[in-house]
């Protein structure tokens, strides 16, 4: 089997989104693809009208599919301080035409205030390892463990672009969507994640890989001496990030992974999208799609970086791959 979906940016690539059909009758409903959780969960007819603001819901009722998964709860919160919780369905989930039939679908409860104001998400898909999955007391499948054994090729692939529609697939690596070799490197899923090593201007850097995750957290060290290069950069505390002049053209921003013998393949992010969005309405002052780690606690290499390569999440041979477009 092989499964092939769009991924629409939102509010200037903050995030992609993704159509998934759920129960029978299939109720669509578009949700964030997250390689940095393992909960696929969405807004319901459970979920208090107080906090949906027009978000599509499931409501498990009226899917013929739905079975209540009888004293299962789950509760999440993310890097950014949000979070919801709630109670589980199995239901039949179809993505890009791949159907998975007994997948946990996790109703939320209870949502926090950034959920609510984001009215174009109805939840989140899970692809990170299901060992982080908060499901208790029997902890649940991502969509992409209980699919891979059917999958043609155990892995799916990465394709989010600027300003424009990119592409997850499952089960196939098209060739047609990158150009050169795909340079891979080993996974770390210790911690649940796609953990990887890439080496920027010849220091290597630890992170993951996260479709979830809007920007580029690094090392200080690294992020320091890129904006030394931007006349006008510096760390604001009230953005509580770098900010520099709207108009500065930013230098590129590379990696290399798989650095091995093969000298492995570098991924370079154009600086027009280290230029994330303006910090306020006069357009005078802008945000940096690279920021530090130092309050996060664990490197991410987020959509700034994804954006810029075809990326191969290899789950049968734990390995990353990563290739220009
Ligand atoms: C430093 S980690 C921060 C990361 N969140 C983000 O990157 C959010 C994503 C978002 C998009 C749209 C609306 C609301 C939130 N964006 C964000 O914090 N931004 C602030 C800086 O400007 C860019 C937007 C995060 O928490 N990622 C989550 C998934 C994310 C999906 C969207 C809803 C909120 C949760 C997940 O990948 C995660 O927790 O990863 C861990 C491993 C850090």
């Amino acid at each position: 089997d092989s499964g092939s979906v769009t991924a629409s940016p939102r509010q200037q690539d903050t995030e992609y989104l993704c159509p998934v059909q759920i129960g029978s009758p299939a109720q669509t409903l578009p949700l964030d693809f997250d390689t940095g959780s393992s909960d696929l969960w969405v807004f319901s007819t459970d979920t208090p009208r107080s906090e949906v603001n027009g978000q599509t819901v499931y409501d498990a009722s009226s899917s013929s599919s739905a079975k209540r998964l009888s004293g299962a709860t789950w509760k999440i919160s993310y890097g950014d301080g949000s979070s919801s919780s709630g109670i589980v369905y199995l239901d039949t989930v179809t993505v890009g035409g791949l159907t998975v039939s007994r997948q946990a679908v996790e109703a939320a409860k209870q949502v926090s205030s950034s959920f609510s104001r984001d009215t174009s998400s109805s939840g989140l898909l899970g692809l990170a390892f299901s060992s982080i999955n908060t499901v208790s007391p029997n902890q649940q499948k991502t969509f992409f463990d209980n699919a891979m054994p059917h999958l043609d090729a155990p892995l799916f692939t990465a394709d989010l672009k600027h300003n424009a529609d990119g592409r997850y697939n499952f089960g196939y690596i098209d060739k047609s969507a990158y150009t050169g070799s795909i340079s891979y490197t080993p996974v770390d899923n210790s911690q649940g994640f796609w953990g990887f090593t890439a080496t920027v201007d010849g220091t290597d850097v630890t992170g993951i890989a996260d479709t979830g995750t809007t920007l580029i957290y690094l090392p200080d060290s690294i992020v320091t001496s890129y904006y030394s290069q931007v006349s006008g950069a510096r760390y604001d505390s009230s953005n509580a990030g770098y900010i520099f002049p709207c108009g500065s053209s930013m230098p590129d921003f590379s990696f290399n992974v798989g650095g091995g013998g093969g000298g492995g393949g570098t991924v370079t992010v154009p600086g027009s999208y280290v230029n994330f969005a303006p910090t306020d309405q006069t357009g005078q002052t802008c945000f940096g799609g690279l920021q530090s780690d130092s309050s996060i606690g664990i490197s991410i290499f987020g959509d700034i970086a994804l954006k810029a390569a075809f990326v191969v999440f290899d789950g049968g041979n734990k390995q990353l791959g990563w290739a220009a477009k």
